[in-house]
């Protein structure tokens, strides 16, 4: 059996809502659940194949979005949070039990600082932006996808409308660029 690319791509994508206004994510812990409000849709929703955001088990990508971080509040269970890598850029706060990542928050300096990445599959209700793009798709070869399959992964994401990048998307890797520029003490007109 081929393996799951992710189930939200696997039997079609989806369209979302534009109206959605958010809704509950949570753990997949039987009882005792980690519960967090999102109180917005997300934006830049994407597969992502890095060996860091959190997948469903058996699939070969995560789905992740960003919303404002002043959007996402922990309703419940918040005492089985941790940071699973405290070292990297983005914090991903999972269940200590169920190792579901429930949101990643940027503390340090970056361009994406203000945002949170969560993964609208965990929660029941439907509306959350549809997927956007694949980014690190080759990062799944780092994980030990056949290479000489890959071709298969990218015409799956085409066949859906979809592009696939190994960073993220343009509009993505320009915010970030401009950001570095800027930063070096470069200035644009009209921006
Ligand atoms: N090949 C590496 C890539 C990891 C990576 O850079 N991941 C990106 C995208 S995560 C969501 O889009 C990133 O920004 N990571 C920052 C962080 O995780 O803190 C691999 O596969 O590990
Ligand atoms: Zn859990
Ligand atoms: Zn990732």
């Amino acid at each position: 059996m081929a393996p799951s690319i992710h189930p939200f791509i696997d039997n079609g994508i989806t369209k979302g809502d534009p109206n959605f206004s958010g809704g509950t994510i949570s753990c997949k812990c039987p009882s005792n659940k980690v519960t967090v409000a999102l109180k917005s849709n997300v934006a830049h929703n994407h597969f992502c194949g890095c060996s860091k955001c959190w997948k469903p088990a058996g699939s070969l990508f995560s789905l992740v979005g960003v919303l404002p971080r002043d959007k996402v509040e922990v309703q419940s269970n918040a005492d089985k949070l941790h940071i699973i890598d405290p070292s990297a850029a983005i914090q991903r706060n999972a269940c200590k039990e169920c190792g579901v990542h429930l949101f990643g928050r940027i503390e340090v300096e970056h361009p994406f600082h203000g945002l949170d990445f969560v993964h609208v599959e965990l929660s029941e209700q439907k509306g959350w932006q549809e997927p956007q793009f694949a980014a690190f798709v080759s990062s799944i070869i780092e994980q030990g996808f056949n290479p000489k399959e890959i071709d298969a992964v990218r015409g799956k994401f085409k066949a859906n409308g979809l592009e696939t990048y190994d960073t993220l998307s343009p509009v993505l890797m320009d915010l970030i660029a401009t950001f570095t520029a800027q930063k070096a003490g470069h200035k644009f007109a009209n921006l």
